[in-house]
C-alpha cells in the first residue's frame, strides 16, 4: 500500500510546540509522510510570541507548486495564514492541484494573545477558503468570529455550528477547549449539515496546552490521509491529544507543548498488556479492557438533537 502523505500549509513555531513543528510531529508519530509550505515565521516559546514575519507570497506558492508539481498530498491542512492575500494565494493552489480532503484550523491568536491572522482577513478565510474545506476547525473564540455570535452554551454552538456550515465546508469541529463553564470535561461539537455528533472528554487540569489545536487538526488530517471516515478521524483526534496534554514534558517556564509522543507509548503498552495477557478468565479480559478504555481517555461519542 502506498505511504499516506499528508500536507501542512502553516507558520513556523521556533518553540517547536504549535505550527509547522506540532503538524510534522503528529504525521511521523501517526505513520503518515509529512510535507510543508510555511506561510510565516514566528520566533516563539512557551512564554509568548516574540516576532511574527510572514514569507512572501511568491515564496509559498512556489513551495506549493513544487509539491503540486511532484507530489499529491492524500490530505491537507492550513494553520496560520496571516493575511487575505495569503488566504487567497493558498486557496488558488488548491484549486489549481485539485487537492481534496482539506482540514481548515482557522488560526486567529496565539494562547498568549498574539495575532496571527488580520482581522480584515476573516472574511477572505469564509469567502474562500471555507467553501474548499471538508472540515474546519475553530476553537470557540474562533468560531464566534467566524459566525460573528456568542457562544454561551449547547445551543448557540450548534447555532454558530450551522451558521459556519452555511459558508460551504462539508464539516464543521468547534472544539470546547476554551469553554470555562465546563470545569469537568473537554467536548467538541461536530455538525455536518445534518447531524450533531459531541465527543466528550475528562477535562485535564494543566497550563500545558500550546499546539492543542494545531495537533488535534493534524491528527484528522492524518486520519483523513490514511482514509479514515471524518468521524473517526476525529475519535482518533481526540485520543492522541487527551494522551498528549496528559503527559506534558514540562519544557520551558510558561505554556508548555503538549506530548506527541503520549499517544504512541500508550499504544505499546496497550498491545504490552494484550499480548501479556494469555488465556486468562473472562472477567480478566473484561477489566483489561476497562483499563485500554481508560488509557485512551474514555472518549465518549454521543448523537444530538438539535436544540
Ligand atoms: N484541559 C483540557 N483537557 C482535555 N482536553 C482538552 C483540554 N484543553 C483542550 N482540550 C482538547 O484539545 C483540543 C484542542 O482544543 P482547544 O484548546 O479548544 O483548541 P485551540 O488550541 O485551537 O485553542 C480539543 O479536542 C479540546 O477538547
Ligand atoms: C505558528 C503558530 N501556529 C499556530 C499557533 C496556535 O497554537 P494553538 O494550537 O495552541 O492554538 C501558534 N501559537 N503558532
Amino acid at each position: 500500500m502506498p505511504i499516506p502523505k499528508a500536507l501542512t500549509i502553516a507558520g513556523s513555531d521556533s518553540g517547536g510546540g504549535a505550527g509547522i513543528q506540532a503538524d510534522l510531529k503528529t504525521f511521523q508519530e501517526l505513520g503518515v509522510y509529512g510535507m510543508s509550505a510555511i506561510t510565516a515565521v514566528t520566533a516563539q516559546n512557551t512564554l509568548g510570541v516574540q516576532g511574527v514575519y510572514p514569507m512572501s507570497t511568491e515564496a509559498i506558492e512556489r513551495q506549493l507548486a513544487s509539491i503540486g508539481e511532484d507530489l499529491t498530498p492524500d490530505a491537507l491542512k492550513t494553520g496560520m495564514l496571516f493575511s487575505g492575500e495569503i488566504i487567497r494565494m493558498v486557496a488558488a493552489s488548491i484549486t489549481k492541484f485539485a487537492w481534496e480532503r482539506v482540514v481548515v484550523d482557522p488560526v486567529m491568536i496565539a494562547k498568549g494573545g498574539a495575532s496571527l491572522l488580520q482581522q480584515e482577513a476573516i472574511d477572505t478565510m469564509v469567502g474562500v477558503l471555507l467553501p474548499l474545506a471538508t472540515v474546519v476547525t475553530p476553537n470557540i473564540p474562533e468560531a464566534e468570529a467566524l459566525s460573528g455570535m456568542r457562544i454561551t452554551d449547547t445551543a448557540s454552538r450548534q447555532q454558530a455550528a450551522k451558521r459556519i456550515h452555511q459558508y460551504g465546508c462539508k464539516h464543521v469541529m468547534i472544539k470546547g477547549g476554551h469553554d470555562e463553564a465546563d470545569i469537568d470535561h473537554a467536548k467538541d461539537l461536530l455538525y455536518d449539515g445534518e447531524t450533531f455528533i459531541e465527543f466528550t472528554s475528562r477535562r485535564l487540569v494543566t497550563r500545558h496546552t500550546h499546539g492543542t489545536g494545531c495537533t488535534f487538526a493534524a491528527v484528522i488530517t492524518s486520519g483523513l490521509a490514511q482514509g479514515l471516515s471524518i468521524g473517526d478521524a476525529v475519535q482518533l483526534a481526540k485520543r492522541f491529544i487527551h494522551a498528549a496534554i496528559a503527559e506534558p514534558l514540562h519544557i520551558g517556564g510558561g505554556h508548555g507543548p503538549t506530548n506527541h509522543w503520549a499517544y504512541g507509548h500508550r499504544l505499546r503498552e496497550r498491545d504490552e498488556r494484550l499480548n501479556g495477557g494469555g488465556d486468562r478468565e473472562q472477567e480478566y479480559v473484561v477489566r483489561r479492557e476497562f483499563e485500554i478504555d481508560t488509557l485512551f481517555g474514555n472518549i465518549h461519542v454521543q448523537t444530538r438533537g438539535d436544540l
